[in-house]
C-alpha cells in the first residue's frame, strides 16, 4: 500500500491545479489519470481549446483538413506542457491508470500490470463528464455517428451534417461546420432556440445562423438512424421526416463520470441526476472525499472547475471563506458566429423575481466599431434594477462579446451602479464603448 497526503482522481482543470497547490504546501500528492491522451483534461484535449481553434480557423477561411491538423498540433503542445508541469513537480506522483475506490480512504489502481492500493486522508474526485447518448433506434454505433470528441477527429469535412441537440455543443458545432462549408441541419426537441435565453436575442441568433444555411427543425426528436452506404446515413425524425447525411453529431448533454469509480464501497452519495453530491465546500457525504468540476453536476465550464479548486484549497489550507454560496456572477459564452455571451438575469427572469426593471437595447449595426470591422450582426441587451440602479444582467450577441461580458460581470460583482459602465471613458473605436450607449437608459 502506498500512502499519500492527497489522492486526486482525474487530471482535469481542478485536479491539476489543486495538485500543484497542495504540493507547494509540501503535501505528498498522487494524481491518477486513466488516459494519457487526456493529460491536462477534457478542456485542452477534446473540448474548449480544440473547438475554439476550429472556430477561429473556420472564420479565417482555413480549409477544414488544415484546421484539423493545426488543432492537433495545438492540443499536443498543450498536453505536453500540462504533462511536464506535473511530471517535473517532485511533490506529485502521476499514475496512469483507472482509479477505483476500495473504501473512503483507499483507491485501487494498476501499476505495471499489478494491482496496487493507494491510501490518503484526503481524496478528490475530478473525473469530469462524457457525452450523454440519446435513445435512438437503429445504427447508432455506425462510424458516421459522432460525439463532440470523435467528430473533430474526422479528417474530411462532412458535406451534410445532422446535429441532434441545440445546446452549447450543438450550436457551436453547427456554426463552425457551416463556416467550413458543411450543410447543417439541427434537430431540437424544444419549440424554440435556447428557451432560457432572451427571446429577442435568440431570434437574432436564429436569423444569423440561418443566414449561414443552417436549418433548424424544432419540436422533434431523432428516432432512428439507418446506415445507407459507406458514406451516407438516414436520420428519421419523430415527425416522420427523413434526412440524409454524411455525419450525425449527438450533442444531447454530458453526464458525470461516476461509473466504475467504486463509489458503492464508500460513503459518497449521488444526486438524482447522477452527479456526486457535495456541500457548499465541495465535500461529499464521505467526510474525507471532495468532488470538483463536471462530476459534481451544475454548470459545466472549465472556469467553474478552476474555481472549485480554489474553494477546496481555501477550505483545507485557508480560512474557509470561499464556498459555492460566496461564488459571484458566472458569465458564459457560446462561440457561434458572432458569439453570444450572458451574465445574470434576462428581463423576463428579473420580472418573475419581482424586480422593477429598466432595459437597454442596442443593435450592433448602430455602433461605429461594427462598421470598422465590417460586421453589423447582433444585438446587445442589458437589464438594470430601477430601485438600486445595479445591473441585473446582460445578453450580448455580437463581436467580442466573450470579452465584454467579463466587464459587466465585474461591475455586477462590485455592485456598481449601471452609470459606472455608462459613464466610463473607453478608448475608441472599440466594442466596449458600446456600453456608453447601451446603458444610456432611464
Ligand atoms: C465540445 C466541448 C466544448 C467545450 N467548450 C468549453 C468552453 O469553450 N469553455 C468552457 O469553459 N468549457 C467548455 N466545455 C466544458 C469543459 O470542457 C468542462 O467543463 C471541463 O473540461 C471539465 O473539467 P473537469 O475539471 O471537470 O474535468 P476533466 O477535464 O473532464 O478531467 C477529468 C479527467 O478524469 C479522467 N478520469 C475519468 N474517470 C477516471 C478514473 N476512474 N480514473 C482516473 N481518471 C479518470 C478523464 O480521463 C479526464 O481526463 C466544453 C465541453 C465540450 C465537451
Ligand atoms: N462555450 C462553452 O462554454 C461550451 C461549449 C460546449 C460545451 N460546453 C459545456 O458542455 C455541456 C454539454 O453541452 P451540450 O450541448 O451537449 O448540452 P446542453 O445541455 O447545453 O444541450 C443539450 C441539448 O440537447 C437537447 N436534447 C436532449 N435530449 C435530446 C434528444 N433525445 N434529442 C434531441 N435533443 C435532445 C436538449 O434539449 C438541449 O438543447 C454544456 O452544458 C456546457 O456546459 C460549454
Amino acid at each position: 500500500m502506498l500512502t499519500f497526503d492527497a489522492i486526486i482522481i482525474g487530471f482535469g482543470k481542478a485536479g491539476k491545479t489543486l495538485a500543484g497547490e497542495l504540493a507547494e504546501q509540501d503535501w505528498k500528492v498522487a494524481l491518477i489519470e486513466k488516459d494519457p491522451t487526456m493529460y491536462g483534461g477534457t478542456c485542452i484535449n477534446i473540448a474548449c481549446i480544440p473547438t475554439k481553434v476550429l472556430v477561429h480557423d473556420g472564420l479565417h477561411g482555413v480549409p477544414y483538413s488544415e484546421a484539423i491538423e493545426r488543432k492537433n498540433e495545438v492540443v499536443e503542445k498543450l498536453r505536453a506542457k500540462n504533462y511536464k508541469n506535473i511530471a517535473d513537480n517532485e511533490g506529485i506522483t502521476l499514475f496512469n491508470s483507472a482509479a477505483k475506490f476500495r473504501s473512503d480512504k483507499e483507491v485501487e489502481i494498476l501499476l505495471d500490470g499489478q494491482q496496487e492500493v493507494l491510501t490518503a486522508e484526503h481524496i478528490f474526485i475530478n473525473t469530469g463528464a462524457t457525452a450523454n447518448l440519446p435513445p435512438i433506434e437503429g445504427d447508432i454505433r455506425s462510424d458516421k455517428v459522432y460525439t463532440s470528441t470523435t467528430l473533430i477527429e474526422r479528417k474530411q469535412l462532412p458535406e451534410k451534417l445532422v446535429i441532434v441537440g441545440a445546446g452549447y455543443i450543438g450550436l457551436e458545432y453547427a456554426s463552425m461546420y457551416a463556416n467550413f462549408g458543411s450543410k447543417v441541419t439541427v434537430i431540437s426537441p424544444e419549440d424554440r432556440l435556447l428557451p432560457h435565453e432572451d427571446e429577442d436575442i435568440t431570434a437574432e441568433i436564429q436569423k444569423e445562423l440561418e443566414a449561414k444555411g443552417i436549418r433548424f427543425v424544432f419540436g422533434t426528436h431523432a428516432e432512428e438512424i439507418k446506415e445507407d452506404s459507406k458514406d451516407l446515413v438516414t436520420v428519421t425524425l419523430s415527425g416522420a421526416e427523413r434526412i440524409s447525411a454524411n455525419a450525425v453529431l449527438l450533442a444531447t448533454g454530458r453526464k458525470p463520470n461516476v461509473e466504475d469509480l467504486g463509489l458503492e464501497h464508500t460513503g459518497v452519495e449521488l444526486t438524482e441526476k447522477g452527479a456526486v453530491q457535495v456541500d457548499d465546500y465541495l465535500q461529499t457525504t464521505a467526510s474525507n472525499v471532495w468532488a470538483m468540476g463536471d462530476v459534481k453536476g451544475g454548470m459545466q465550464f472549465t472556469y467553474i472547475s478552476l474555481d472549485d479548486s480554489r474553494i477546496v484549497m481555501d477550505s483545507l489550507t485557508g480560512d474557509k471563506k470561499l464556498s459555492l454560496e460566496t461564488r459571484q456572477h458566472i458569465p458564459y459564452s457560446v462561440f457561434i458566429d458572432p458569439p453570444f455571451s450572458r451574465v445574470g438575469l434576462t428581463a423576463k427572469e428579473a420580472q418573475e423575481q419581482g424586480y422593477n426593471i429598466i432595459e437597454g437595447k442596442m443593435p450592433i449595426a448602430s455602433h461605429p466599431r461594427a462598421h470598422v470591422i465590417n460586421d453589423l450582426r447582433g444585438l446587445f441587451k442589458v437589464v438594470v434594477d430601477k430601485d438600486t440602479q445595479q445591473v441585473l444582467g446582460a445578453s450580448l450577441f455580437g463581436p467580442e462579446s466573450p470579452e465584454l461580458i467579463n466587464l459587466v460581470k465585474m461591475a455586477m460583482d462590485l455592485k456598481a451602479p449601471y452609470t459606472f459602465l455608462r459613464d466610463q471613458i473607453y478608448n475608441h473605436p472599440v466594442m466596449s464603448e458600446a456600453f456608453n450607449t447601451l446603458f444610456d437608459i432611464q
